[in-house]
């Protein structure tokens, strides 16, 4: 299947799926052109297939594949955020990283480099994890070039340990070495969906102190999106804004397909309800990490984390 000639200058959308069956051909993200297929790209949406940073279930490193897969039934507009986010800014499926299973530190340099690259071409990535070791990397390139940024993570876990069996870097202590990095803005730092046991009470301390703020899944389901929606923004103002969504935010009834799942999550609505609520704010960057379709059913993880991505890639549209 080609990519339909346009002129120049006007994004190469997906590919029309009411002309060629949606289920046909190699699976890009929301069937959108590669990088190889357009001359721009305004928001590179990447795989990075990496699970070599996890404390339990391995598997996300088919996340990517398994996301794709699930975005052909995405369409080209929006109505819950009123926009068409493939139509007024370029799209492209940037394909995979090659990062080394069996080496952490050089995994995340070649992250760092290649997301680096894109943000000099001024794309705005949307990577598909992987585990959430990659965040740190992410973070590392997008710090780089817009000084330290605001952060809203999406997660069941804090995701700011210290060490597990002595490592540094794994997919529990990314945010951690964030702020240690100065990568992170201290004053703009929230975690949405926290809940489930901790190792100790210790561990909500050292997290209020590096600036976290928490919001529960309990606050969300007690206060409702709307307050929640309205504390971040105000929390982010104009600073620019790095959105990491750990797919285990949601419940397992919405998001079996996962390494450390944790029981009484958001909805996958709650979730979209709050990316939705995040419109024109500066954001940056994004992520959706922690997709291990081995555990997955029915794609029911995977159309929620291609969701997500849509939500993301739509906030960065241009109104
Ligand atoms: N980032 C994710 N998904 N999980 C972190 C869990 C770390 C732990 O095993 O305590
Ligand atoms: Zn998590
Ligand atoms: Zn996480």
């Amino acid at each position: 299947m080609s990519t339909p000639d346009v002129p120049a200058g006007v994004p190469v959308g997906p590919i029309d799926s009411s002309t060629t069956p949606r289920y046909a051909g190699p699976a890009t993200f929301a069937r959108l052109p590669r990088r190889d297929q357009v001359e721009r790209v305004d928001v590179a949406v990447l795989g990075v297939p990496f699970d070599t940073g996890v404390s339990y279930r391995p598997g996300a490193r088919f996340g990517p594949t398994a996301v794709r897969e699930a975005s052909r039934l995405l369409r080209p507009y929006n109505p819950a955020q009123e926009v068409a986010p493939f139509a007024r800014q370029q799209v492209a499926d940037c394909g995979d990283v090659a990062v080394n299973p069996f080496d952490i530190t050089e995994a995340l340099q070649t992250i760092d480099d290649a997301v680096s690259e894109l943000l000099a071409e001024g794309a705005k990535p949307v990577t598909i994890g992987g585990d959430h070791t990659i965040a740190l990397p992410l973070l590392r390139a997008v710090a780089r070039r817009h000084g330290p940024v605001a952060l809203l993570h999406f997660d069941a876990h804090l995701d700011t340990w210290d060490t597990y069996f002595g490592a540094p870097t794994t997919h529990g202590t990314p945010f951690r070495r964030a702020v240690e990095e100065g990568l992170l803005d201290q004053s703009a730092l929230t975690h949405i969906g926290i809940r489930g046991p901790l190792y100790g009470a210790e561990d909500l301390i050292a997290d209020a102190k590096l600036g976290f703020g928490i919001v529960s899944t309990v606050d969300v389901a007690d206060r409702g999106v709307p307050e929640i929606v309205a504390g971040v923004r105000e929390r982010v103002g104009d600073r620019p804004l790095y959105v990491s969504v750990d797919i285990d935010v949601l419940d397992p009834a919405h998001a079996p397909g996962t390494g450390t799942p944790e029981a009484g999550g958001l909805t996958s609505r709650e979730l979209l309800a709050i990316v939705r609520g995040l419109a024109g704010l500066n954001l940056v960057g994004a992520d959706v990490v922690e997709v291990a379709p081995a555990y997955d059913h029915a794609e029911i993880t995977a159309v929620a984390a291609s969701h997500t991505a849509y939500e993301l890639v739509s906030l960065m549209a241009p109104r």
